[in-house]
């Protein structure tokens, strides 16, 4: 097996320090490594690590339960919210993530989805309460963006609007199983999260101190194309400073005429022997604009569209580079089948 190739890249830490005060210098800082590396990992944003610790006890606490329970609330694609286990194939590996999940969202979307009270006490107002502290993070980020776009302050605020019924914004409670270790004889690939962009605005990534694994591979030029390099940069986790890893998606890149970057990113499948094979947690919040919200760029690069029509161009295009690499690899049926079920349920 060839080694990963990797190069050092400086990924910026942002601090919220003094928000209104420090205003103008948190947004160029922004703009900067939005443009840059669309990256940053943003520092004194309020939220505790001990919020953050409760809410990864609540993530194990909910994965703990056992299948047919989480089988209860499964997920939908309709409503983009539920658990899944290995479900997920990505375009850039035709193959499943070894992983499960289970997605959250604010309103009308999770009628049905969150566990009952008995099976998992407190456990859906502790991930609203975390979720709302979230979305004030993401706030603050979205009104720095927009002044660095030149739009209304609360431009991109309005559009994100989680207490309206249109939203669309998730937070993903997310679960990689332990892989085994080298030599592995059957030669399979154990893919956390293949090579992928998120489609959202933008994400807020939570992760655990030591469970590495995260790397990403900047240099893609418009928002529509699907090609990648091949050398990566780790971001590891960074549990003393309390740090959030945000990055800019597809949207974003979209609705700033690709000025702002959405990174090709992925969990990388351990394969090599410093990597992480352990049991892996993560929390990725993905803000996701209103299915009514209007989308475009200040130059106008691309057609006005709506958060919803947005959404599914970006399944479509995900499903024809999906079917186009199963049929390059002759994959047999019964994966195409797979494939096509878990893309249609894909929506981030
Ligand atoms: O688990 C992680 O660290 C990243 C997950 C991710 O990139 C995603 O779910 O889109
Ligand atoms: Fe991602």
């Amino acid at each position: 097996m060839t080694p990963t190739k990797y190069i050092d890249r400086p990924i910026p830490t942002i601090s919220l320090h003094e928000f209104d005060a420090r205003v103008d210098e948190i947004t160029s800082e922004l703009v900067d490594a939005a443009e840059n590396v669309g990256f940053f990992c943003v520092i004194d944003h309020g939220i505790s690590r001990e919020t953050v610790d409760s809410i990864f006890d609540q993530s194990a606490r909910f994965f703990s339960q056992d299948d047919t329970t989480k089988a209860r609330v499964p997920f939908s694609p309709q409503h983009n919210a539920g658990w899944e286990k290995n479900a997920q194939i990505r375009p850039s590996t035709g193959a499943i993530d070894r992983k499960e999940s289970y997605q959250m969202q604010f309103g009308a979307g999770m009628n049905g989805r969150w566990l009952d009270e008995d099976s998992l006490p407190g456990f859906r107002q502790k991930a609203l309460d975390f979720m709302h502290q979230v979305q004030g993070v993401s706030e603050k980020l979205m009104k720095c963006l927009a002044r660095g776009l030149n739009f209304a302050e609360d431009h991109f605020i309005k559009a994100h609007d989680v207490s309206r019924p249109e939203s669309q914004t998730v937070c993903r409670l997310l679960h990689y199983f332990e892989t085994p270790k080298l030599p592995n004889p059957s030669g399979e690939v154990f893919h956390r999260a293949g090579a992928h962009a998120d489609w959202d605005f933008l994400t807020l990534l939570f992760q655990k101190a030591g469970q590495s694994g995260l790397e990403i591979c900047p240099g893609r030029e418009v928002s529509t194309s699907f090609g990648y390099g091949d050398a990566w940069t780790k971001v590891e986790p960074d549990a003393d400073k309390n740090a959030i890893v945000c990055n800019v998606g597809d949207l974003l890149m979209s609705w700033s005429d690709d000025r702002f970057k959405s990174t090709f990113h992925r969990v990388k499948a351990p394969s090599e022997p410093e990597d992480f094979y352990g049991e892996r947690y993560s929390i990725a919040f993905f803000n996701q604009p209103c299915t009514d919200a209007e989308i475009q760029g200040p130059l106008k690069k691309y057609p006005l569209v709506t958060g919803g029509e947005f959404t599914r161009n970006a399944m479509n295009r995900n499903y024809k580079a999906l079917q186009e690499k199963l049929k390059k690899e002759e994959k047999s049926p019964s994966v195409v089948t797979q494939a096509r079920i878990s893309v249609e349920r894909e929506a981030i």
